[in-house]
């Protein structure tokens, strides 16, 4: 059949070729009329004709109209991926718009396999020989009918509002964020544990936990003091509740360096997830909040560090209930892989926190060995959190996640990595009043005395105050001086013994001592109530560790106030230090401006150098913490 010939008929294609003979002729030839029966019948047939040209013409209309709509959502995804897929207002309706009308039918679906699960769980019972931790988490996230009926302008609102912007390589737009807790799938964690002390959740556990609770790889970047402990803890337990305990602790072929006998072997602690910290004291306080929600599902968690007792933490990873999540710093955990008293082999879930510290060269070895060890990545769910995500560490990241959803609270996308790629800006916390004072070097100390004084006078006499150094030896200098000064005064750095630490920090918590001296160990995710200032009497050695630094106060919605001595040392900084300061609308003093505006090269041996000038145009913004 000619493409001419099937243009002149679209609607009858199908109609044998005599009958339309026969039709021309009823219509052409009068003579035909003195035939009634014949007629009759005629006029039957040609009724029935055109009706069945009707629903042909109107069946085809409508295919034509699904192609046509077809075309343009793929025309739509296309460019909407090539602009770097956000979830910000441009284009976003259609993206969320198919989760609204599917979400309830999959819930209804959900339903009925529910019942299907049950009895099939229930027959598995004993098939169960060979533990799901071969495979992946089992995630069940399904979107709620709660959340299906929020209106789309809603959803909408809430993402601009809060500035998330999702970045998904492999298109899955289709996951609205939370507005409330109980827009989550039922959970027993939810209705206990630390949920219930919170009204709703912060921005980034809204964005991060459907596609997290999804098995998504995710790398969360959201201002410090914004819930990312609980961004990452709650899915990595619902994950772990999914999967079933290796029944016995076999263990593999033991390291060439293994201390351990064959009895011993038996011992080695298998653990289901694994998170990574910088700091002694971030692993423990983490731990201490994992804990807590491990118990509600029945799950063990153990925490590994330096400075303590390695007999007392094995003692705790040979317990009978086991060492489902074991969070740690790289050191420690290292020497216990070594040994052979743990294995990641089983390891599902596995969260750098502190990403881009985690992935930074005094690190960058550990971890690579780390996860070198654990499941492919493949294999595993791997999640990033931090506060700051340098240019640097990016592709690294990367390397070690499949297809990461990037979800970013704040701070516009930009283009500045040198190929083009949307990237983040470096952001401090909008609700901490930031200062730079330039000052002599010489009178830092003296400054900074008067500093602490002023504060506590008065109402904030019992203020907490933390004080940042560079150096061991300049914090244990500067913590005498303050002594020597009547300041109540401990510190936490390096060159002390762990249970030194350990005190300084819970005195501080505490408010027996409201002044703590520290060097950079105390700089990431410490979660200390009340801190009300942070002084730099020196400053760090990255523009990310000022953020971090000044971030240990304004946590959890609250404000805070930040001073920082700047000298003429540390005039490398004083580009990016003015940008950050302007793009959280802090006031820019003149004698910072005079050190120039120009931002440091950074290179990393691996993915080179990045560069960037002072951006003066830029304006803050504010983000809303419930
Ligand atoms: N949904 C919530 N509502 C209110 N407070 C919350 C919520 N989730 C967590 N928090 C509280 O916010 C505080 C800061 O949380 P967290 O320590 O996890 O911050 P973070 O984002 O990890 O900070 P950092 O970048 O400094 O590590 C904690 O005291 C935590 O209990």
């Amino acid at each position: 059949m000619s493409v001419g010939k099937k243009h002149a008929r679209p609607d009858d294609d199908v109609v044998p070729e005599i009958d339309r003979v026969k039709k021309a002729k009823t219509v052409s030839d009068p003579s035909a009329a003195d035939d009634v029966p014949v007629k009759e019948k005629k006029q039957k047939k040609d009724k029935k004709d055109k009706k069945e040209k009707k629903d042909k013409k109107e069946k085809k209309d409508k295919k034509d109209k699904k192609e046509k709509k077809e075309k343009k959502r793929k025309e739509k995804e296309e460019n909407s991926a090539e602009a770097d897929e956000t979830l910000e207002a441009t284009d976003k309706p259609s993206e969320t718009e198919p989760v609204e009308s599917e979400a309830p039918k999959k819930e209804k679906k959900s339903k009925k396999s529910k019942k299907d699960k049950s009895a099939k769980a229930e027959e598995s019972i004993d098939s169960s020989a060979a533990p799901s931790t071969n495979g992946k988490a089992k995630y069940s996230y399904q979107q709620t009918e709660a959340l299906s009926a929020v209106p789309e302008k809603e959803i909408q609102d809430f993402l601009t509002a809060q500035e998330i912007t999702v970045t998904d390589p492999s298109r899955n737009m289709t996951l609205r964020p939370v507005l409330k807790f109980d827009q989550l799938p039922p959970s027993r964690l939810l209705a206990k544990g630390p949920f219930k002390n919170f009204t709703v959740p912060t921005p980034i556990q809204s964005a991060s936990w459907p596609l997290s609770l999804s098995g998504r790889d995710v790398i969360g970047i959201a201002e410090t003091g914004s819930g990312k402990t609980l961004a990452f803890s709650l899915p990595c337990i619902e994950a772990l509740q999914s999967l079933s305990k290796p029944k016995s602790i076999a263990a593999g072929p033991l390291p060439a360096n293994s201390r351990l006998n064959k009895m011993e072997r038996a011992d080695v602690a298998q653990a289901l997830a694994v998170v990574v910290s910088p700091t002694r004291e971030l692993a423990m306080q983490t731990h201490a909040a994992m804990a807590d929600l491990a118990g509600l599902a029945g799950l063990s968690a153990v925490c590994l560090y330096g400075g303590a007792s390695k007999d007392d933490q094995r003692v705790l990873l040979r317990k009978k209930n086991g060492a489902d999540i074991i969070v740690a710093t790289p050191g420690r955990l290292k020497d216990f892989l070594s040994d052979g008293t743990v294995s990641l082999a089983s390891a599902r879930f596995v969260v750098l926190d502190e990403a881009d510290r985690m992935l930074d060269k005094g690190f960058e070895d550990d971890v690579k060995e780390i996860l070198g060890q654990c499941p492919a990545r493949g294999e595993r769910q791997t999640l990033m959190f931090t506060a700051t995500w340098p240019a640097s560490v990016r592709g690294l990241a990367e390397s070690f996640m499949v297809d990461p959803v990037k979800i970013t609270i704040g701070g516009k996308t930009k283009t500045e990595d040198g190929e083009g790629n949307g990237t983040v800006e470096l952001q401090a916390n909008s609700r901490i009043a930031q200062r730079v004072e330039v000052v002599d070097p010489r009178s830092k100390e003296w400054r900074l005395l008067q500093i602490l004084k002023e504060a506590q006078q008065g109402k904030g006499r019992n203020d907490r105050i933390l004080v940042f150094c560079l150096y061991k030896k300049e914090a244990v200098r500067v913590e005498s001086y303050l002594s020597r000064n009547r300041i109540s005064v401990a510190s936490i750095h390096g060159d002390l013994k762990q249970e030194q630490r350990t005190r300084s920090l819970e005195a501080f918590k505490a408010g027996t001592t409201t002044v703590l001296v520290a060097t950079d160990v105390a700089a990431r995710g410490l979660d200390i109530p009340e801190v009300k200032l942070v002084v730099n009497a020196t400053f760090p050695l990255t523009i990310e560790d000022y953020v971090h630094r000044i971030g240990r106060t304004g946590r959890a919605g609250k404000t805070g106030e930040a001073i920082t001595l700047f000298t003429e040392h540390d005039k490398a900084h004083s580009g990016s230090l003015i940008n950050v300061l302007k793009s959280a609308g802090q006031p820019v003093p003149e004698d910072l401006m005079k050190f120039g505006t120009t931002v440091k090269k950074k290179a990393h041996d691996t993915y080179g150098a990045f560069f960037k000038d002072v951006d003066m145009s830029k304006k803050g913004t504010k983000i809303t913490f419930d």
